[in-house]
């Protein structure tokens, strides 16, 4: 074989078949005390002294000459489908070790013929393109440098191979390193590469590796050639990063290349080729993969495997989405579309050659041979069948930050022509890139993205453009500039023809509050494209990719307040987490709980078995603030709920700002609802505007449902004209067991134990929970009302309510249980008993809470325990048969049940099935 780059390589096979030098070329090379076949002179180097193209010429000549004989054309390559490629990038060639891994990977492969394209070692690459920078800015460190390329692949050589092949290798190293040294030399001495010259420098690391790989399967006793690829590859230049192949040329000189060298299994070098003039070059970036699937084209291959470091091709960036899922097969169109945005891909330019024979490309992990990869092909027949679902045509999503909006408005561009073409000549001009357009169809605006480093320039292009339309009124809102966006966007094969596909992606992100800016979907149907603020881009790419990947409704959950109530709850979670995700498809995640002093975060959830050790364990200070941008902004899940289980007035202060951010508010916590009605209002009104809910059942009757009845009674055109009942699970077990056996302070403490009463049983015996609850009742039913316009009997004795704690009110009790004694005692002659209940009088339009009095006969009389019971009168259930709700309004199991069905009413709200 004669080819002239081989040549210059010294490669085992190469020199077998070396031409003999051209005369002038040995004189060039004694005049210039050169090395007799320094490459330089081939390289064009020598233009300097004489003209470049016509040593070029001369050189190459001879070489075409030899490859392009009359019977390369009556080769045949063997059959296309016994082929398989594969492609080993820098870091499968990194050391011997791994060099050895990618030998036993090629000859597992059981295809009947195969070939590898590999990379250089990893870093090779970059030391060479040092090697030359060094030189050309006369730096003499090029010399150690470049014996340190050296050192590498001696070193990986000596524990790779041994005996003959051992020492053809490093004779031909050594003198390919000389080469170098002379090269680079003269480099430092005229101060400058040519990129042809850096291009045949840079192309060695392949070349060693290349040689290597294939002495090593060769030592496994397996028949293997390498290929020097510049051989081979012919491509014509069209920019500075692109290149695109000569695929009659290439296929001509493979079959004559395989003619000379035929063999089962192949090594041939990535990332370089040759022009047509035989200048070596080089395949550009990710230069490797694309030698693959030109080589893949060429031999016709069954399948092209690209072995890297991950396990296939992601459903969205893991850095961002974690629960990011490896996707078993991808459209070669969805392959592009996904490697545009930026997902860790092919280049678009490698899957073209493939796809034209149906060739598929595997992406594979060398670190992981179990993983099966990523296939990309075809859509297979079974894809194309009726019934997917509509989840399962979005393959996945990327994103595209620094970006600017901009928008071209104005009456003066309906209708007339070459708006379009104005604007974008002017875009054009300033060398911007536009990613995305959009224009409604009234044509009064345009808007477009590009990237924000060129937004001012475009913006400044677009004024000048159209400043007579400005002046003239034309363009009315002129060209503005909405910075600091990004693209996000949905990639799958007929998703967009699809019905059902674009509307669940965009409900996904009204769910999680997010704010489109702009929408484009072109008709290719490969992707749906939004533009969003760059804040936003994580929390709705993890939103939409949950909404197609994840359960329908997975809903970050922080608990605020874990006493007695939020730990009832964090256990009833555990108990019926697995159920949920089972059969009703709703993941609910506790990402942290929040006690006044210490809280627990975590990344994917706490298990809940052992939160209170990992509280111990790894529980930080309380920050309330830290605590909520946890949950709702530091992880992957779209749904964030708070559930404030605290008394507190200043915890209920922050819904309103919670509301706002998307976070949904669960509470059994009376204070919010119960507080300033201007603040109420406020709260309400958000809540109705937004996506966003609030929900608090648990707080009028415990796990029963009075809100919601009420609520049902209002929405569906009931006029309620009163509320009556024993509002307070504490007064009632206080009245239904103080029945003249124990003292009344010895009721209220069983109360207190059994749960029942709030953190301090003064705002039970005052009447202040009864009030609330009327308050929320009323509020409910559209009265404007605040706490203090509701008259409460207070049963808390005079003396003790400024005690100091809750304990010490607790000890001083029994000293006024005579009064209460009294109470009783009087109502009992009365043949009555005493019923603490709130009322809420639509009618009247007030409240009022009190210790009132009821015969024995009466519904009110016959409760238990913390029994509860809520009359309703209204239009439809008259004053004689009220609507009754009846049972315990307190205690920790049925106020953890009602905040819990309150939560899975979120998930139903959210699209959880029924
Ligand atoms: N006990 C019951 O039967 C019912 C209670 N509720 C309501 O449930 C809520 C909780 O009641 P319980 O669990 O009985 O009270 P609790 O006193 O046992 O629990 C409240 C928890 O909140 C914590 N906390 C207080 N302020 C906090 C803050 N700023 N940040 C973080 N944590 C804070 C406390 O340390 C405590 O652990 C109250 O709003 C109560 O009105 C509602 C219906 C029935
Ligand atoms: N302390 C309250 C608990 C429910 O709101 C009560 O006793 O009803
Ligand atoms: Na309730």
């Amino acid at each position: 074989m004669a080819s002239l780059s081989a040549a210059i390589s010294h490669s085992p096979n190469s020199l077998a078949h070396d031409t003999k030098p051209r005369k002038n070329y040995q004189s060039q090379c004694r005049s210039l005390r050169l090395p007799r076949r320094s490459p330089l002179f081939r390289m064009g180097f020598v233009s300097r002294w004489g003209s470049r193209e016509t040593t070029n010429a001369r050189i190459f000549t001879s070489v075409t000459d030899v490859l392009l004989d009359e019977s390369a054309e009556k080769v045949q390559l063997p059959k296309g489908d016994t082929w398989s490629v594969h492609k080993f990038g820098g870091t499968c060639v990194g050391s011997s070790e791994r060099i050895k891994s990618v030998a036993d990977i090629i000859l597992s492969d059981d295809s009947e013929r195969k070939l590898a394209v590999v990379s250089a070692m990893s870093k090779v690459t970059d030391m060479m393109y040092d090697l030359i920078e060094k030189a050309q800015s006369r730096d003499d460190s090029y010399v150690a440098a470049l014996d340190a390329v050296l050192e590498k692949h001696r070193s990986t050589a000596l524990d790779l191979l041994d005996g003959d092949d051992l020492g053809s290798f490093l004779s031909h190293l050594h003198d390919d390193i000389s080469n170098l040294k002379a090269m680079l030399r003269a480099i430092y001495i005229a101060g400058h590469a040519t990129e042809s010259f850096t291009d045949f420098v840079v192309g060695h690391g392949e070349l060693w590796s290349a040689q290597m790989l294939s002495s090593l399967v060769r030592k496994n006793g397996m028949d293997c050639k390498w290929m020097d690829t510049r051989e081979v590859l012919i491509v014509n230049p069209v920019s500075s990063n692109q290149v695109d192949p000569d695929y009659l040329e290439s296929g001509k000189r493979l079959k004559k290349w395989y003619s000379q060298n035929p063999s089962k299994i192949i090594i041939a070098t990535g990332f370089i080729a040759s022009t047509p003039q035989n200048i070596p070059t080089t395949l550009k970036r990710d230069g490797s993969d694309f030698s693959a699937a030109i080589m893949g084209a060429l031999f016709k291959a069954r399948q092209v495997t690209i072995w890297t470091d991950v396990n296939g091709v992601y459903s969205a960036d893991p850095r961002k989405v974690s629960e990011a899922v490896i996707l078993k097969t991808l459209s070669y169109q969805e392959a592009w579309e996904m490697s545009y945005f930026g997902a860790n891909v092919l280049h678009p330019r490698t899957i073209i050659p493939v796809m034209q024979y149906s060739i598929p490309i595997i992406i594979r992990n060398i670190f992981d041979l179990s993983a099966s990869g990523t296939k990309i092909c075809h859509p297979l027949v079974s894809d194309k069948e009726h019934g997917q679902s509509v989840e399962s045509l979005v393959k996945g999503f990327a994103t595209i930050d620094n970006l600017a909006l901009v928008n071209v408005e104005g009456t003066g561009m309906a209708g007339v022509p070459g708006t379009a073409h104005a604007i974008f000549g002017a875009v054009k001009d300033v060398g911007a890139n536009v990613i995305m357009i959009s224009q409604a169809s009234s044509e009064h605006s345009v808007c477009f993205a590009v990237p924000e480093k060129e937004v001012v320039a475009v913006a400044k292009a677009l004024t000048s453009r159209f400043q007579q339309a400005l002046d003239a009124g034309r363009l009315s809102k002129v060209i503005a500039v909405i910075p600091n966006c990004s693209i996000l966007a949905a990639v799958g094969q007929k998703m967009a023809s699809t019905p059902g596909v674009s509307a669940t992606l965009f409900n996904a992100l009204a769910k999680a509050n997010i704010n489109i800016r702009a929408i484009a979907q072109g008709c290719s149907e490969y992707n749906i494209t939004v533009v969003l603020k760059r804040e936003d881009c994580i929390r709705a790419l993890r939103a939409v990719h949950s909404r197609f990947y994840l359960s329908r409704t997975t809903i970050a959950m922080g608990i605020i307040g874990p006493g007695l109530i939020g730990s009832t709850l964090l256990e009833q979670l555990r108990d019926q987490a697995a159920v949920l995700k089972e059969e009703f498809n709703i993941d609910l995640r506790v990402m942290g709980i929040t006690g006044s002093r210490t809280m627990l975060l975590s990344d994917m959830g706490i298990e809940l078995s052992r939160w209170r050790e990992l509280q111990k364990e790894k529980g930080e200070a309380a920050d309330l603030e830290k605590f909520v941008q946890h949950v709702h902004g530091n992880h992957f899940i779209p749904n964030t709920v708070l559930v404030d289980c605290t008394a507190d007035s200043v915890v209920a202060s922050h819904y309103y700002d919670w509301l706002r951010k998307g976070i949904h508010v669960i509470t059994p916590n009376k204070k919010a609802n119960s507080g300033p009605l201007d603040q109420y209002l406020e709260l309400r009104a958000l809540q109705r505007q937004s996506y966003t809910h609030y929900f608090y059942e648990a707080t009028v009757g415990a796990g029963l449902p009075i809100i919601s009845t009420l609520r049902g009674l209002l929405e569906t055109g009931d006029k309620i004209s009163k509320i009556e009942g024993v509002f307070s699970g504490t007064l009632s077990y206080i009245f239904n067991s103080f029945i003249g056996k124990r003292a009344f302070s010895e009721v209220v403490a069983e109360a207190k134990q059994a749960g029942y009463t709030e953190p301090d049983p003064r705002d039970d015996l005052s009447g202040t929970d009864v009030a609330r609850k009327v308050i929320i009742l009323a509020r409910e039913s559209g009265l404007k009302l605040e706490l203090s316009d509701i008259p409460v009997e207070n049963l808390v004795p005079e003396p003790l309510r400024a005690s100091a704690s809750a304990e010490e009110f607790m000890r001083q009790l029994p000293q006024f249980d005579q009064d209460m004694t009294k109470k009783l005692k009087d109502a009992e002659d009365a043949g009555e008993v005493l019923r603490f209940v709130g009322v809420v009088d639509l009618v009247k339009q007030k409240g009022v809470v009190q210790l009132r009095t009821y015969k024995k006969d009466h519904p009110f009389a016959h409760l238990s325990g913390s029994d509860n019971i809520i009359a309703f009168t209204t239009r439809r259930y008259g004053e004689k048969q009220p609507l009754i709700v009846r049972g315990p309004g307190a205690g920790a199991q049925v106020t953890a049940g009602g905040i819990f069905s309150d939560i899975l009413r979120l998930a139903s709200y959210l699209g959880a099935p029924s």
